[in-house]
């Protein structure tokens, strides 16, 4: 939409606007100065009153630069001019910007877009998406949307992206793409603010100080769209490559539409010719709130003393069967279930490798098979063009899609334990605790380095972002060249799952190679993919770069709907419920091995042989470390876990006293002698008995956690089993020395002259039993 709106235009958009926000949201915010409220919103447009003036408007920059288009301003006759918005590329160019046209998507859905906003073009979708790529689909299904709402809910909305080296200077520290800092750009500050705008004042949010950093109810809309809103600045880059200045506005561009809702302090305009560090706004809640920052592993990979190597996985005709509905009692051999059929791919260096496809399809197997963890399947999986080498589980890492971890111990001590068992034992403690803290901090975890991880529904501790995120650090300890993760975003909300997709994409930009199932992504972390696997029913329906699979499905007659996130649109094509669904999927998956299979084998052989290229394993602890760690996180769990603790202790008391009752002053005569051979039966199987009963609580706990230290490699069972034994028998050991210790309440030997221990008399043993 052109021109100026009409004061009934205002209205509707503000109408308009609950039909995305609901009035809640708009009530529940309390009415304080600088707060948003709806009369607020309307009050604004009116002249204000003497005892809620506005504050000075932003001063007008002094030159304005040339490429600016300047809007026209209408203000009402009570209002300060404003600086005209800039709608711009370049400094070169002039006048408004065709920004379909530029960037190569539609934004055909933002709400009432005005000169500056989306115009429709008459390319082909499909032209549009091969220009687009990715990007276009992340903006088409999820992000326009989302804008849309933000739009649609707060007319004046105008966003701004400044890539200019100032902008990123000033922002160092926020997540990054193409060159782009996405969240401390001023792109979020807008979304951050709701209103913050070239030309209109940034307006504090409810929480916040005037005129400060946004606050709370910024920070959580920026979170809601932030997605959005970095899709759109990744596409900004892609297609005007990475300019010094963009500035372009989205939604209405008119003028009078960008109103002060609320009071705050002036925010200098950002143009390419003031773009400087001084225009660039404050540091925004958003920046602090975000859970990752880049991650930069050149202190890690000193620390820990292993350098990223190039793996390049490869596996070719991959079949894994197994046999189900055997009986046990008669001689049926049971039905074979193929899980994978003749699956083949690759995942290089640098590149982030998902594995999609709908439930039961074969993704953890698949994962499972490749990363070495999956016995008795048929096919090569090779690193560097050479079957999988012996250490292979030490030089890669893999993490379960649940977060195996003692509830008991903090993220700080369980990197801790990872780092004394998986690295070289010649680091000092010293060394251990800043390999750790860089951990921490590239994961953020900083915060909660100290708080037990705790349980869902019991002692609650860790967030569920914090604990994938401390699972990913217990498997980053030895800096692998390889990281396998099993769904990793699963039970996570969009914001923290596609922070955490920043963190792998940053790996991997890093010279790693990350391979990663996951459910239905959406359209922001999908575009975040290099290379994508389909799978269905066990077959590859799909191989190849993420951008150009749904470019191929339409080649292949499944045309992805506009508008629809790309991996919604495949797991519909391939779930195969119906006789139907089947034969479709049958199609796809026939259609792939018939036409791009063997391409495809050529291109692995190519791509991945690299003979000579083998991987070295980071150094292994020694057996003593390893026993010195193991005992002292067993310590650890036991003491700090208080039913088990407090259990023990009363079931040892209660045992002490029911033996010491019952051999109570116990005669030294013949019958004395056979009172206290029974005492000592008693008290040998109640100390068996007590420590079978141990295990058999913890055990079950600790079993699916010693499964995957095991996967990993990260100790031996034996020494294992030795650091329990060693737990149980410190305590019992206790009993034994302080036998000879004086009871005076037993009538023991001592004092009846008898200095041999083997006369001690039961109960004198048992309550000293009972005091462990
Ligand atoms: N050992 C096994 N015995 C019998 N069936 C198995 C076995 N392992 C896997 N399957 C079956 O193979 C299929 C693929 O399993 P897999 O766990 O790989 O699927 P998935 O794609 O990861 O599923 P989800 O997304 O639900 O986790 C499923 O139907 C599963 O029931």
């Amino acid at each position: 939409m052109t021109g100026e709106p009409s004061p009934t235009d205002s209205e509707k958009s503000l109408e308009s606007s609950r039909e995305y926000l609901s009035p809640t949201d708009f009530e529940r915010t309390p009415a304080k100065p600088g707060s948003l409220t709806p009369g607020d919103a309307r009050a604004s447009r009116a002249p204000a009153s003497s005892d809620q003036a506005p504050p000075p408007p932003p001063p007008p920059p002094a030159q304005q630069p040339q490429h600016v288009a300047p809007v026209e301003s209408a203000a009402p006759p009570s209002r300060q001019p404003r600086p005209p918005v800039a709608l711009s590329r370049r400094a070169s160019a002039a006048g408004p910007v065709d920004l379909e046209k530029e960037l190569g998507f539609e934004l055909g859905d933002l709400p009432a877009a005005g000169s500056g906003g989306a115009a429709t073009t008459d390319d082909d979708p499909a032209e549009r998406r091969r220009a687009g790529g990715s990007r276009a689909h992340s903006l088409r299904a999820a992000g326009s949307p989302r804008l849309g709402a933000l739009t649609g809910a707060r007319p004046p909305v105008h966003l701004t992206v400044d890539t200019s080296p100032a902008a990123l200077h000033s922002t160092s520290g926020g997540g990054s793409a193409m060159g782009l800092p996405l969240y401390r750009s001023p792109v979020l500050a807008a979304v951050a603010d709701g209103w913050d705008t070239e030309g209109s004042r940034r307006s504090p949010v409810p929480g916040g100080p005037a005129g400060g950093p946004a606050g709370s109810g910024g920070g959580a809309r920026a979170r809601m769209f932030a997605p959005a809103v970095s899709a759109l600045a990744r596409a900004v880059a892609g297609a005007f490559g990475s300019p010094d200045a963009i500035h372009f506005q989205v939604g209405r561009a008119d003028l009078e539409q960008v109103e002060p809702v609320s009071l705050g302090t002036p925010m200098t305009p950002i143009s390419a010719g003031s773009a400087g560090p001084s225009a660039i706004p404050a540091r925004m809640d958003i920046a602090s709130s975000l859970p990752v920052t880049p991650m930069s592993t050149k202190s890690l990979e000193k620390a820990s003393g292993e350098a990223i190597q190039a793996v390049r996985l490869s596996w070719n005709d991959i079949v894994h069967r197994v046999v189900v509905n055997k009986s046990i009692f008669r001689r049926r051999s049971g039905e074979e279930k193929v899980i994978l059929d003749r699956v083949s791919g690759m995942a290089l260096p640098g590149r982030v490798l998902a594995i999609m496809g709908p439930s039961g399809g074969g993704k953890t197997s698949l994962l499972d098979a490749v990363s070495g963890r999956l016995p008795g399947i048929k096919g090569q999986v090779l690193v560097n063009g050479a079957p999988l080498p012996k250490n292979f589980r030490r030089v890669s890492s893999y993490v379960m899609q649940d977060d195996l971890m003692f509830t008991t111990l903090s993220p700080r001590e369980q990197l801790t334990f990872a780092a004394r068992v998986r690295l070289a034992p010649s680091l000092t403690s010293a060394d251990i605790a800043e390999h750790v803290e860089i951990l921490l901090d590239q994961l953020s975890l900083t915060r909660v380095a100290d708080t037990l991880v705790g349980r869902q529904g019991a002692r609650r501790g860790l967030s569920g972002g914090e604990r994938k995120r401390t699972a990913i650090a217990y498997e980053m300890i030895t800096n692998p060249s390889l990281l396998f993760l099993d769904e990793p975003t699963s039970g996570l909300d969009s914001f923290t799952a596609f922070s955490l997709l920043e963190v792998l994409k940053n790996l991997a930009r890093e010279g790693r190679t990350i391979v990663t199932t996951i459910h239905q992504p959406s359209s922001d972390i999908f575009a975040m993919f290099d290379d994508l696997v389909l799978l269905s029913r066990g077959r590859v329906a799909y191989f190849g770069e993420a951008a150009l699979a749904v470019d191929y499905f339409s080649k292949i007659g499944y045309e992805c709907p506009t508008y629809t996130n790309p991996s919604d649109f495949f797991m519909k094509v391939l779930h195969s419920h119906s006789a139907e669904d089947v034969t479709r999927v049958q199609h796809i998956t026939a259609t792939f091995e018939e036409q791009s299979a063997p391409q495809l084998r050529q291109e692995i052989t190519q791509q991945t042989h690299r003979p000579g290229l083998t991987l070295t394993a980071p150094q292994r602890a020694t057996t003593w470390v390893e026993l010195v760690a193991l005992t002292g996180r067993s310590n650890k769990t036991f003491i700090r876990n208080p039913v088990t603790f407090w259990a023990r202790m009363a079931q040892t008391a209660l045992t002490a006293l029911m033996v010491g009752a019952l051999f109570w002053r116990i005669e030294l005569t013949q019958s004395g002698a056979l009172g206290r051979s029974g005492a000592l039966f008693f008290l040998i199987t109640s100390l068996v008995m007590s420590s079978a009963m141990s295990f058999v609580l913890t055990f079950p706990v600790e079993r699916s956690i010693l499964l995957r230290e095991q996967m990993s490699e990260m100790y031996s069972t034996t020494t294992y089993y030795w650091s329990k034994f060693l737990r149980c028998v410190r305590a019992r050991a206790c009993v034994c020395v302080r036998r000879r210790r004086k009871m005076p309440w037993g009538g023991g030997q001592e004092e009846r002259g008898c200095q041999s221990a083997a006369h001690t008399s039961p109960e004198a043993r048992a309550l000293t039993f009972s005091l462990f």
